[in-house]
């Protein structure tokens, strides 16, 4: 008896290691003498670098840069041969923003400027490619600090810098200055497909999680709307309407303004880590996430896992920190069963212990997968 466990992580309790670990070490108890291989996954999102290093090695590079409330935070990029793995959180993440702190002020005014850094060093170790993990980001610039950061920086009629943060933007003339990416080949990873701008964009969807309320929405997309003008000067073509120029607060448009290539974070990280053979190895596959919900049948990496398992005729389990999805929508998405960590042992414990609450769910649903 086989098991894969590659779960996502758990939206700020887990990383996606530990919550594989948790789960590999639950389920042997249930099933003693179960072979358990773990393969942590992730999208563009928190965990992007961390995953992949683990699968390819490679050196993990550290230095300071400009986080997204303008202090300094340890950014991280992985080299890998002549390629760079960037993972835009580390830099400009939302767990760099404590909870009290997601108000409409820093939603208008946090920056990317710390991913343009991490890029920039990239390009200065002289890597010929390099690919930015979008997602779990805290900002709504249009990546415009991260252009700034490599040379192009946006400026109003007189020619002045504008201050850090998207809502500024709404008085951006244009780039002063060219963006150096010295030949780099770009690719941005992405967690999401949105638009940049309207209900479905970057302002709309992901702005309230990040502090922005109905004002900040509204003055957020109308200065990306200003900026996606000066997008598309740059890039000599509209980007405001591409798929993922939504990702990570209007990132994705900077990136195919200048040039990137756009894939799926989670399809990029399915191939890179191998886990079609996994799959192809195993009798279960058991995946997992903080809240497996509506978003999560809209292609998240839960989903994918399911879909490619479903596809090979192997069951798929899904442990969760909590559950809103209903049993038959789960099954269309192939996932044959999803327990919930907070409906099994309660919230508070779920929160409070999420290592030791998902190995003893784990332990409980695996004798009903062994054969
Ligand atoms: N151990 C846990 N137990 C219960 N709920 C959790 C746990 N860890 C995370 N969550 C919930 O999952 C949410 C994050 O969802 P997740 O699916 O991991 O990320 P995202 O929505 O960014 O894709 C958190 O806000 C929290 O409500
Ligand atoms: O960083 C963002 O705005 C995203 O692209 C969406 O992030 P999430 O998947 O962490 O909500």
């Amino acid at each position: 008896m086989r098991i894969v466990v590659a779960p996502d992580s758990f939206g700020g309790t887990l990383r996606a290691r530990e919550a594989a670990e948790a789960i590999a070490a639950g389920w042997r108890r249930g099933v003693p003498g179960a072979e358990v291989a773990i393969v942590p996954l992730a999208d563009g999102g928190t965990g992007f670098a961390e995953v992949l290093h683990t699968a390819l090695g490679g050196t993990m590079h550290e230095l300071e840069v400009t986080g997204p409330l303008g202090d300094p935070v340890t950014g991280s990029w992985l080299r890998v041969g002549d390629t760079a793995y960037l993972e835009c959180a580390s830099a400009c993440g939302l767990h760099h923003v404590p909870r009290e702190d997601r108000v409409p002020g820093v939603a208008r005014t946090a920056t990317t400027s710390g991913v343009g850094e991490l890029l920039a060093a990239a390009r200065d170790a002289g890597v010929t490619t390099a690919v930015v993990g979008l997602g779990g980001s805290a900002t709504t610039d249009g990546g415009a600090g991260l252009l700034a950061a490599l040379g192009a920086v946006p400026v109003d009629d007189d020619g002045l810098p504008l201050p850090p943060g998207g809502a500024a933007l709404d008085c951006c003339a244009r780039l002063d200055g060219t963006p150096d990416l010295g030949g780099m080949t770009l690719v941005a990873a992405s967690d999401v497909d949105n638009p940049l701008l309207g209900p479905h964009g970057a302002a709309a969807v992901f702005g309230p999680q990040k502090g922005a309320d109905d004002a900040a929405v509204t003055e957020l997309d109308g200065a990306l709307t200003v900026f996606a003008g000066v997008l598309a000067d740059l890039a000599g073509r509209e980007v405001r309407d591409l798929p993922s120029a939504g990702a990570a607060g209007g990132l994705g448009a900077a990136l195919l303004a200048i040039g990137a290539r756009v894939e799926s974070g989670a399809g990029l990280v399915r191939d890179l880590v191998g886990l079609d053979a996994e799959l192809d190895a195993a009798d279960v596959a058991v995946t997992g996430e903080g809240s497996f919900d509506w978003q999560s049948l809209r292609g998240k990496l839960v989903t994918a896992v399911a879909r490619r398992a479903a596809d090979r005729g192997t069951p798929c389990v899904v442990l969760a920190g909590q559950v809103s999805v209903g049993r038959r929508e789960a099954a269309a998405a192939g996932v044959d069963a999803a327990f919930g960590v907070a409906e099994e042992f309660g919230l508070e414990a779920s929160m409070a212990d999420p290592a030791g609450t998902l190995a003893d769910l784990a332990e409980r649903v695996a004798p009903r997968w062994s054969r």
